[in-house]
């Protein structure tokens, strides 16, 4: 055994003046490291760029991507967001965002990164690069859930020739503005059902109407009507019920077990589905029998259509697209007349020329006597109405595409999967764009009936994708104004009266609650 002799004991022992002295020429040597780390950073940083620069200006490597966080992995900035959208609030969002980062930037959202393009030129580009050559932008769809409710042949799933194919035979035969325009007799019919049954007239002192829920009725016997031709009120009610469960399972997730929101809207599907096929069998039949004319509907639109080989669609692809329609046919049209019907009570002036230009169309038609296509060409104040409720309201806060290939726009790389937004919600209260852009002012839309600024002002989207329903819209929104200013007067209830409705699901916003007048 050893032991430590007295000598190497004391020399363990360090002096007080010792240890201090260690401790300078620790932290010295501390600091000198860093001084070296740092510069060795902003050096290799300097050449970096450098090399970057001389890459760029050879062509070897790319531009930077978009500045902007993507914030935590998946959340990203999905929560501010959404509260943003709930808050009606986006512009605050967008602000932040431009102040920060400049016109063009990136964020992530719903777990993908998402680039926004600056106003007019990006947005300019996003319509026009869709499918287009080698730079392609592919439609985007959001969530896990929309894709496992919609099939794959559904129209928005569909790309290049067979979407191309697909729209250009529906625009044709069903929703250009002659063709729209051969079934304002059915729904001049239905708007004047509905007023009368659902919408206390005038003799009807101090009535009260739920006036998203009246008009939800409307809009949707309409699309039953004029895409399925189908009238029975037993079958719209099941159907009715059932695609608001079915589109509810949009903005859940996708847990699939009894009781979840998304099972429910699975449930929903399977049955809308059964109750479509039959219906396409039935019509089928009638087609075949010579009983229907092949543009009767939209059903029979769907089931004339061959391809080059002469095929016709299958029922389950045939479904799917009626599924399509009873939900995107129905909901924004329901929601931009009820905004329509708010804005213009909280606008006496506008309500005063409205009602001018509908009593000029009426008093030169005789006692029941239909709109005709040139009774809607002429109702130009209505369409400034629209357009303006429409900027205020739209149905599609940010239009999303996806890239197909990494590209370059304007200095910055936007690689390959990343989402591309144009933003109507940031243009439409834009001061350069929209002088006092808080205000309801139809009168903006003067100028030209289209007087925004090209790419300003884009309700129904642009490019490929553009809303084929744009034209069968406005139709039935003027359509069944023009007998609400006939038969009714309206003013919000004071309790209930919100100027700005706010919005309760994302992405497609509807009026909170349903507006009482
Ligand atoms: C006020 C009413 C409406 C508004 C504001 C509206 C708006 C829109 C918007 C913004 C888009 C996306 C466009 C894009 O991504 O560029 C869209 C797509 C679409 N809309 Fe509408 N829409 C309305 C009514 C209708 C109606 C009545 C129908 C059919 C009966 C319809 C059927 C569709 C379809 C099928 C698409 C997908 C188009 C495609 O993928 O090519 N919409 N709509």
């Amino acid at each position: 055994m050893q032991h430590s002799t007295p000598q190497t004991a004391s020399a363990m022992v360090m002096s007080p003046e010792l240890c201090g002295a260690a401790i300078i020429t620790a932290v010295y040597v501390l600091l000198m490291c860093m001084r070296f780390v740092w510069i060795d950073c902003v050096h290799y940083q300097k050449v970096a760029d450098m090399y970057e620069k001389d890459d760029q200006q050879r062509g070897r490597r790319p531009p930077p991507v978009p500045p902007g966080s993507l914030g935590l992995p998946y959340v990203g900035d999905t929560i501010t967001y959404l509260i943003a959208v709930q808050n009606s609030d986006l512009r605050s969002y967008f602000d932040k965002k431009v102040e920060s980062y400049g016109d063009i930037f990136k964020v992530s959202l719903f777990g993908r990164t998402t680039v926004f393009l600056d106003l007019i030129d990006g947005t300019d580009f996003l319509f026009r690069n869709e499918g287009q050559g080698e730079l392609s932008l592919l439609p985007s769809h959001w969530s896990r859930s929309i894709r496992a409710l919609m099939e794959s042949s559904s129209l928005p799933f569909t790309e290049g020739p067979i979407h191309k194919v697909l729209k250009n035979h529906w625009q044709r035969n069903f929703f250009d503005v002659s063709a729209v325009s051969r079934r304002v007799q059915t729904i001049e019919e239905l708007a004047v059902k509905h007023i009368r049954e659902h919408w206390p007239g005038q003799s009807v002192e101090m009535a009260s109407v739920l006036a998203h829920d009246a008009i939800s009725l409307y809009t949707f016997d309409v699309v039953c009507e004029l895409c399925l031709g189908v009238k029975d009120p037993a079958l719209v009610q099941k159907l009715r019920l059932d695609i608001q469960v079915y589109a509810e399972g949009f903005y859940c997730l996708p847990l699939r077990f009894p009781g979840s929101g998304f099972y429910r809207a699975c449930e929903a599907k399977k049955r809308l589905t059964r109750m479509l096929e039959l219906v396409i069998v039935q019509r089928r039949h009638e087609l075949l029998e010579g009983r229907a004319p092949p543009t009767h509907d939209f059903l029979c639109v769907l089931l004339s259509q061959r391809d080059e080989t002469g095929l016709s669609s299958t029922d389950q692809e045939i479904a799917a697209q009626m599924l399509l329609m009873l939900f995107a046919g129905q909901k924004p049209t329901a929601d931009t007349l009820t905004h329509m019907i708010e804005l213009v009570a909280a606008h006496p002036n506008a309500y005063a020329k409205l009602l001018q230009e509908h009593a000029e169309i009426a008093s030169v038609k005789k006692e029941a006597e239909l709109l005709s296509k040139d009774d809607l060409c002429s109702m130009r104040y209505s369409w400034r109405v629209l357009q303006e409720t429409l900027r205020l309201f739209p149905v599609s806060a940010n239009l999303f595409r996806e890239a197909a290939t990494a590209f370059q726009y304007k200095g910055f790389t936007i690689n390959k999967g990343w989402k591309v937004a144009a933003s109507a919600a940031r243009v439409r209260s834009e001061p350069e764009m929209f002088r006092d852009a808080d205000s309801f002012d139809p009168s903006r839309f003067e100028d030209t009936d289209g007087g925004a600024p090209p790419y300003s002002h884009f309700p129904f989207g642009g490019g490929l994708r553009m809303c084929p329903g744009d034209e069968l819209a406005k139709q039935v929104i003027f359509v069944f104004f023009h007998h609400l200013l006939k038969n009714a007067q309206w003013r919000p209830v004071e309790a209930e009266h919100k100027v700005a409705p706010s919005y309760t699901c994302v992405p497609s916003p509807s009026p909170a609650g349903s507006l009482f007048i």
